[in-house]
């Protein structure tokens, strides 16, 4: 459906747990992980625990084989290739990185039905190490928003989204989300879109204590099935 964009969270929203938690845990690096959580920032703390893989001989097509393990409820794969199906624009939002998530988009066969994917920046050095960058420059000046971690706000990707649309263009935004870093995009959002917080989660609490700063209509959802079942309704209701 021309004119809809969904935008997706990544962490315990297309996937069902943590991506860096899952890589951490699952590679055997959450006593590292612990002691140097309190010193760095997380991206360069994820950029370290990489550093540790490659040191131990653990290759970039190991850290794949770990992230397609990563559950995916039913319901999640069927609901994005629907809405594709459909002519929605679909997006990605997500503070994990660019390997981790397109690593699983790839290997579940959805990486093609989305046109953009904002993330922490990824690549693989010349030694064959993963390394892994903040969304904003640190060095830069700040993005500005007290809601948001230093490396990456989600409404500033809301906002790029839409200055990108020419006028004549309408679009309606559906904003789908579990964390705390998705309050500030679903702030920015108008009384036309829609946001879809996953029940019980931060997001859904931060809206439910801040219903009044909220202008988009609020849909639930807390397993895939209920996922897919809401956002087809959604763009259907839209459409006709
Ligand atoms: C101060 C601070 N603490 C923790 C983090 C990291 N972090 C927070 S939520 C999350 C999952 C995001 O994936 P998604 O956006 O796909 O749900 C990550 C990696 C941070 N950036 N800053
Ligand atoms: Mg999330």
């Amino acid at each position: 459906m021309a004119g809809i964009v969904v935008i997706f969270d990544f962490d315990r929203t297309i996937i069902d747990s943590d991506s860096d938690n899952w890589v951490v845990t699952e590679m055997g690096l959450t006593p590292l992980f612990n002691e140097l959580r309190s010193s760095m920032p997380w991206n360069s703390l994820m950029d370290r625990m990489m550093m540790e893989l490659h040191s131990q001989g653990k290759t970039v097509s190991d850290i794949g084989e770990c992230l397609k393990r990563a559950f995916i409820q039913p319901g999640i794969i069927t609901a994005i290739k629907s809405a594709f199906a459909l002519g929605c624009d679909l997006r990605i939002i997500s503070d994990a990185n660019q390997f981790f998530v397109k690593t699983i988009l790839q290997h579940h066969g959805v990486l093609g039905c989305f046109s953009h994917i904002s993330t922490n920046p990824s690549y693989v050095d010349e030694e064959g190490k993963l390394r892994i960058f903040p969304y904003h420059d640190l060095n830069l000046p700040p993005h500005g928003c007290n809601l948001c971690p230093s490396n990456m706000c989600k409404g500033f990707v809301i906002d790029q989204i839409r200055v990108s649309a020419s006028e004549s263009e309408r679009r309606r935004f559906i904003y789908i989300g579990d964390g705390t870093g998705d309050f500030c995009p679903s702030l920015k959002l108008r009384s036309e879109d829609f946001v879809m917080p996953r029940k019980d989660f931060p997001l859904w609490k931060h809206i439910h204590s801040n219903k009044k700063l909220i202008k988009a209509q609020i849909h639930e959802w807390s397993n895939g099935e209920e996922l897919e079942k809401a956002l087809l309704h959604i763009i259907n209701t839209i459409s006709t």
